[in-house]
């Protein structure tokens, strides 16, 4: 492989500890972090990641619950796998599990407690395994090393041109990885802190590239507190997007609104379903998102979408958003005719809406308004809507 893109790199997420040093009533990498899980997050920077095939998270068996909620909606994700007593327990029962799927060409390894790793630093983890079998990410010591007799006393100071502290993500060929985790473990060897330890047991070189000074591995309650009040913690790229439509009323005896079929003395003429509010939705999502619209995605050219259920359609938008890491904060749907009235379906609508898009009902709001009799609505010749989406994506530097 050397020299060349690894073909399949799998990011295994260590989220199995219990989290005592930093307390709290929840361990730590399911504690919020300006209003996210710290676990999401971490997961995010992989499952958006274009050099990472696949996430495999390895949590406690006492979190499936937990671990459920806080993956939810992700890209990417592999059913979770239940780690051990140790780090290095836990990473080898994520080692094994993707043995069992067929193995990957590389993997990185991360700790869940390191939210804050940028995709620039995961895409050096990934160049550095196409030339060395370990690589890991390092940094300067900038402080004076001491080290220290049982009675606190200096007994020396250390040569700090040769130290570096350690980070994760760590990347490592798939096969030589393994075989080390075992043999360490066959040998009794059960408490190294880091995968490099393991190879270096092993024998193997392991090569070295830039960390970054932000990677903290969140231990203690400072660094829980520390977090919560960093300003990168606010680098959410929270987006808006809008969304209109409007469908002529033609023969029938319902209309479609917000996924849900309203009686009413005629129909929506359309190319699918003619479902005004979804189709609002939806391109208020690729709005967000800047990535076309409607028509563009669907063409009403293609027979493929004639009578289509617009459900599809709003789903669609919502795989892209998760394919992007991001999450729907919130969604505004605005029906826009005399008649039908949209009062007694509002609840049913928004159902249907959280149905489609997996977003609770308490974030969709669905209102409704005549035009007072005025232009095209306010003659019964059709219904408009208007929609806003509100969604929020990990940072991305500006290509
Ligand atoms: N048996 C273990 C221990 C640790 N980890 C994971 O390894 C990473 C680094 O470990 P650490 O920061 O020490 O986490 P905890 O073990 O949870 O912390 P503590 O020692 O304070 O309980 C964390 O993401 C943690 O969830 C793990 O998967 N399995
Ligand atoms: C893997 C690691 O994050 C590298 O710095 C670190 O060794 C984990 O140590 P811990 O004792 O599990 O916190």
């Amino acid at each position: 492989m050397t020299g060349e893109a690894p073909q399949n790199c799998v990011a295994i997420v260590v989220a199995a500890g219990r989290g005592t040093r930093a307390g709290g009533a929840l361990p730590k990498q399911y504690q919020l972090l300006a209003g996210e899980p710290v676990l999401r997050r971490t997961l995010q920077l992989f499952a958006s990641h274009p050099d990472v095939t696949a996430v495999l998270p390895v949590i406690h068996s006492a979190d499936s619950g937990l671990f459920a909620e806080t993956a939810r909606g992700l890209p990417k994700i592999l059913a979770p796998v239940f780690g051990g007593a140790t780090r290095q327990a836990s990473v080898r029962a994520g080692l094994a599990a993707l043995t069992a799927h067929g193995a990957p060409d590389a993997v990185l390894v991360h700790d869940a407690a390191r939210p804050h790793a940028s995709p620039a630093l995961v895409a050096r983890a990934v160049a550095a395994v196409r030339i060395a079998p370990a690589a890991i990410p390092v940094l300067p010591v900038t402080d004076t090393v001491k080290s220290l007799d049982a009675a606190g006393q200096v007994t020396g100071t250390l040569d700090r041109s040769i130290l570096r502290t350690v980070q994760t993500p760590q990347a490592f060929r798939f096969a030589p990885l393994m075989a080390a985790h075992v043999a360490a473990a066959a040998a009794g060897v059960e408490a190294l802190t880091d995968d490099a330890a393991v190879m270096e047991w092993a024998g193997h070189p392991v090569a070295t590239f830039e960390g970054e000074t932000t990677n903290v591995k969140l231990t203690t309650p400072e660094d829980m507190e520390r977090a919560a009040r960093a300003p990168f913690q606010d680098l959410a790229d929270v987006r808006t997007g809008t969304g209109f439509d409007v469908h002529a009323f033609g023969a029938g005896d319902h209309v479609m609104l917000g996924g849900v079929a309203v009686p009413h003395a005629f129909g929506l003429v359309g190319h699918s379903d003619a479902d005004v509010g979804l189709h609002a939705l939806t391109d208020a999502l690729l709005g967000a998102l800047c990535d076309g619209d409607i028509g563009a995605h669907f063409p009403p050219s293609d027979p493929q979408w004639k009578g289509a259920s617009s459900d599809r359609f709003l789903a669609h938008a919502v795989e892209k958003v998760a394919a992007r890491g991001g999450r729907i904060a919130h969604l505004d749907l605005t029906l826009i005719c005399e008649a039908p009235k949209v009062g007694p379906h509002r609840e049913a609508i928004r159902a249907e809406i959280a149905r489609i898009t997996g977003v609770p009902a308490s974030r969709i709001s669905v209102k409704a308004t005549t035009t007072e009799k005025l232009g095209f609505t306010g003659r019964r010749e059709g219904i408009a809507a208007m929609a806003s989406a509100t969604i929020r994506l990990p940072w991305e530097e500006d290509a």
